[in-house]
């Protein structure tokens, strides 16, 4: 497993990213678990009151059958969805397939007024018309390797690429 120096770094892109987006009735939400993690870390350093959103994938998962129900799977979104401007957090954007899946989910709580995405690191290789709105970073991966979100108890973080058996 190697290392990937600088997820410091690019989390202050990531940060200055999300402030440009942000409106003044932004809600942040970020997708569990990595983008959970995020999310909580950013909306502490963009000083915003109150708990982000989360919400889970689990329940529209087109490989539910596979992966079952983890325990990160609860939706949490403190705010009334419609007519809300969204924007999703996530660690990595691949195939494309988790954020649609997140967007049922979504959709299940209310009609929000636009939705947005910024993730951290786009790795390409999207198997469905979607795009993030920011990404901290754009990288080139094979398939065989996989990027994980290493988070630490202090607050702190690193990218680890993983080989995907
Ligand atoms: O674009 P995709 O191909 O769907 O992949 C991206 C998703 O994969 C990871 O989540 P995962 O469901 O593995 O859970 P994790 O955040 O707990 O690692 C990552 O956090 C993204 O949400
Ligand atoms: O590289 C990848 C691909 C999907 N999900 C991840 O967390 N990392």
């Amino acid at each position: 497993m190697s290392q990937i120096p600088d997820a410091e770094a690019l989390y202050v892109d990531l940060l200055a990213g999300v402030r440009a987006l942000m409106r003044a009735d932004t809600q942040l939400v970020g997708v569990t678990s990595g983008g959970a993690w995020l999310v909580g870390r950013l909306q502490k350093d963009l000083g915003l009151a109150g708990a982000p959103g989360i919400i889970s994938s689990a329940m529209h998962r087109d490989d539910f059958a596979r992966r079952g129900l983890s325990a990160s799977a609860q939706t949490v979104l403190p705010f009334d969805v419609n007519g809300a401007d969204v924007l999703l957090l996530d660690d990595v954007l691949y195939t494309g397939r988790t954020i649609r899946a997140v967007l049922n989910e979504l959709f299940d709580f209310g009609r929000p007024a636009c939705v947005r995405l910024a993730v951290l690191v786009d790795r390409g290789g999207r198997q469905l018309p979607v795009a993030a709105d920011f990404a901290a970073t754009r990288l080139t991966l094979p398939d065989t390797q996989l990027l994980a979100l290493a988070r630490a108890a202090d607050g702190a973080f690193s990218l680890q690429i993983e080989e995907n058996t």
